[in-house]
């Protein structure tokens, strides 16, 4: 199970830092992954997406999938092929990151975009390691072309980076062939699941980064992808949720079916 975080397991809110996931959707997953090996990917650095989830079995994806981290002892069995690392808490961890030596760099396109953020009022900016969020969905309508200008023009001076759009927010990153759904084939990969036919996977998002991952879904020709949207929108998921709640729903039932599954066994 591959789940992005924000418009997924928590709903859009105006202040990122305040994208908490509910007790019974953080209840949800913890089983879920008791039952199906269960990653995040997410736009978030990985340590913030973690401090939200706070789940440490479940694999996860940070930076739009190039900060890629798991538990050593591996989770429901499997354990990921990476490189070993410590994570803050002591415990042992795999890592990979395909960005690493872009660190530097999105250091300084973060103090660059900080004093252009600053000016306007109600952008917000944060570092997610791998990548630099733009948030403009606090700022007026009107000013949204000016401020979109000045981060084109700035990015001018990093031609190794490159600008994407999100849900009201703009994405700077490195230009390196890594997204999500590489991060997805990664995983699948790395915990030895790829190309196996009693394995299915499910990607579960919202946002245009999270298109990369379905459409390597669709290439495979195995696998769901459900996109999370109330509007009818060209996607390349096969199937759609509404919202938050309707995910929680779906992992709620999925997590019984497998348990009747067990029991009938
Ligand atoms: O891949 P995701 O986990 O979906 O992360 C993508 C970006 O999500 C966050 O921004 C979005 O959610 C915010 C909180 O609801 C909202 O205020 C913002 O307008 C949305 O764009 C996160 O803050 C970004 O860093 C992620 O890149």
């Amino acid at each position: 199970m591959f789940l992005d975080y924000d418009g997924t397991l928590s709903p859009i809110v105006k202040d990122p830092e305040s994208a908490v996931m509910s007790e019974a959707m953080r209840s949800a997953v913890k089983k879920l992954a008791a039952c199906f090996p269960t990653a995040i990917i997410s736009g978030r650095n990985r340590e913030k997406v973690f401090d939200f989830v706070r789940l440490p079995e479940l694999y996860y994806a940070g930076s739009h999938g190039m900060d890629i981290m798991g538990p050593a002892q591996g989770s429901y069995g499997l354990k990921a092929k990476g490189e070993k690392a410590v994570d803050g808490k002591g415990n042992e961890v795999v890592l990979f990151q395909p960005a690493k030596d872009f660190e530097s760099t999105m250091d300084k396109v973060f103090t660059v975009l900080e004093d252009i953020v600053k000016k306007v009022n109600g952008a917000k900016i944060e570092h997610n390691k791998f990548s630099i969020s733009v948030h403009f969905r606090c700022v007026q309508e009107e000013d949204w072309a000016n401020l979109a200008e000045e981060v084109q023009v700035a990015m001018q001076f990093f031609p190794s980076l490159c600008l994407t759009q999100g849900r009201k927010v703009l994405e700077v990153r490195p230009a390196i062939a890594w997204d999500k759904g590489k991060a997805l084939e990664y995983l699948l990969n790395a915990l030895g699941l790829e190309g196996r036919a009693d394995v299915f996977p499910v990607y579960i998002g919202d946002d245009r980064t999270d298109e990369d991952a379905f459409k390597v879904l669709n290439k495979q020709r195995h696998g769901l992808g459900i996109l999370v949207s109330t509007a009818v929108k060209e996607t390349n998921a096969q199937s759609s949720l509404r919202d938050p709640s309707e995910v929680l729903e779906f992992l709620q039932r999925l997590v019984s079916w497998q348990q009747a599954q067990a029991s009938s066994d």
